[in-house]
């Protein structure tokens, strides 16, 4: 089942990369053990076979141990391809990816989805599967092709739905879901991966407001008790200025700015970058952003 299944880091349970498998489980549970790690991607660049020009073109980015960066910009802008090369689920055509000076392309799958979790947009899973099923899936790195269920699957998975708020979904087909409902059953199963670098593309889409604030909550729960690094992808710049240790700012594949929020998020770079004009107050949760008007100048957004 974990083949069908397409989020997170896995490529599939039999890809042939089963190496490891004897020593997975006594691995478990993954950065628990007060683990963390700084990943860096190196003069990446990044593009798709049948597009012209690489989205990314030779830009390197670090997100630093136990820190929330956040990587925003306008729509195409290239957040999802930087955090698709950066957990090894699109190819570099240069640079590469490292996870405290190791290349990800020297680990093999299960060792690489034990410290790297992906959270991307596109996830597709039987609707059949149960929410508590589904997160069982996040376990994968840490189990051998014929073992059974440990109590450290247990208590991870359990760990996880109870962090996601999704107990009360447990048992409800992820078919039968939401999409706000399926976000939040997507988030556990990587939550149970325990890695100690979380990728996250958009993690709040289809949240109300409630539970996109916990989300964020979660985000930082994690860095502040798990020490665990998070590179997350959001629309919401105030989102990201409130949360977040740095800001990167992407426009065109290109870094335009990177740092902490209140050094990037300024009116100058919502102009430059976002096209609006914007009024940015200083608070003390960071900066304040009140959009004024979308500038019609700026063919290219
Ligand atoms: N599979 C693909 N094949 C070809 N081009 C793609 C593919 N996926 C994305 N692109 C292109 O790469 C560029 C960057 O897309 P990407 O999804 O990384 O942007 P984004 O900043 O995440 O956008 P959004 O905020 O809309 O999610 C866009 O021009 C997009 O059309």
């Amino acid at each position: 089942m974990i083949a069908s299944i397409t989020r997170g880091t896995y490529r599939s349970e039999d890809d042939g990369d089963d190496t490891d498998d004897e020593t997975a489980a006594d691995d478990a549970p993954g950065p628990a053990d007060g683990s963390s790690a700084t990943l860096t991607g190196d003069d990446l660049v990044l593009g798709y076979p049948d597009a012209d020009q690489p989205v990314i073109d030779g830009e390197t980015i670090t997100a630093a141990q136990g820190e929330v960066t956040a990587l925003v910009g306008p729509n195409g802008s290239g957040k999802s391809t930087l955090l698709k090369g950066l957990a090894d689920q699109l190819t570099p055509d240069a640079g590469s990816v490292l996870i405290d000076g190791e290349d990800i392309h020297t680990l093999d799958t299960k060792a690489l989805a034990r410290k790297l979790g992906l959270l991307s947009q596109e996830s597709t899973s039987p609707d059949s599967i149960t929410v508590e099923e589904l997160v069982y899936h996040g376990r994968y790195p840490y189990r051998g092709f014929f073992e059974h269920v440990t109590e450290a699957d247990e208590c991870a998975v359990d760990n996880a739905i109870d962090l996601a708020g999704c107990d009360h979904l447990r048992d409800r087909a992820v078919g039968s879901l939401s999409g706000g409902q399926k976000q939040l059953a997507w988030i556990a199963m990587v939550l149970a991966q325990d890695t100690d670098v979380l990728l996250l593309d958009e993690p709040t889409t289809f949240l109300d407001l409630h539970h996109q604030l916990e989300v964020m909550d979660i985000i930082e729960t994690l860095r502040d008790e798990r020490d665990i690094t998070v590179v997350v992808v959001l629309h919401d710049i105030e989102q990201a200025a409130r949360h977040a240790d740095t800001v990167v700012a992407l426009r065109d594949g290109e870094v335009k700015a990177c740092g902490p929020p209140e050094e990037v998020v300024t009116e100058e770079l919502l102009v430059d970058v976002f096209g609006i004009d914007a009024e940015v107050d200083s608070t003390d949760r960071g900066p304040r952003v009140t959009p004024l008007a979308a500038r019609h100048d700026d063919p290219s957004i």
